[in-house]
């Protein structure tokens, strides 16, 4: 099952009211990047290509068509006994543009990143906000370890 926005919110602490959503909450862009080198997926470890962040002109990034990597502004956390998702804001993809997601775990505290797609040109504002991040129950053995974990913390 869904939780709420307000148990979403609660999770994450410090938002803005209007990131409080009936079902979830809304994340906002703080950067954007765009990928300069192949990474690698191995069968026991990956890499991470190198990318070239994007300068945002005037505090808004104009981007054309293409693959970006969108780094998200609010500190996720996401409690045991529950997994996390993200979705585009629909704005976002009513404007042809999708931010894809994979799985959230239970027990990752960090700053995320997503895949966003952009099919036609678009205008984004630093700090608007352009996904919604939900939280549903779900059953785990361990709570998540991984080389994300408090990634882009302060
Ligand atoms: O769209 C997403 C989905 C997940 N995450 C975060 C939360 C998740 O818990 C963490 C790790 O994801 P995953 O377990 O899929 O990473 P991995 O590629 O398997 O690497 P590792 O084994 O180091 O965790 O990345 C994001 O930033 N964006």
């Amino acid at each position: 099952m869904y939780k709420s926005g307000r148990f979403v919110a609660e999770a994450l602490g410090d938002l803005r009211p209007e990131q409080v959503q009936p079902n979830g909450v809304d994340l906002t862009l703080a950067a954007v990047s765009e990928q300069v080198e192949p990474g690698r997926i191995e069968r026991g470890d990956k890499h991470v290509g190198d990318r070239t962040e994007i300068d945002p002109d005037d505090g808004v990034y104009r981007l054309e068509p293409g693959a970006y990597v969108a780094e998200y502004g609010e500190r996720v956390a996401v409690p045991e006994g529950h997994v996390g998702f993200v979705y585009p804001r629909s704005s976002l993809m009513r404007n042809s543009c999708m931010l894809h997601t994979a799985v959230w775990d239970a027990g990752y505290e960090g700053r995320g990143e997503g895949l966003l797609e952009v099919h036609h040109e678009i205008e984004l504002e630093a700090d608007a906000r352009i996904a919604q991040f939900v939280l549903a129950e779900a059953a785990h053995e361990e709570t998540y370890e991984g080389s994300y974990q408090h990634e882009k913390l302060d």
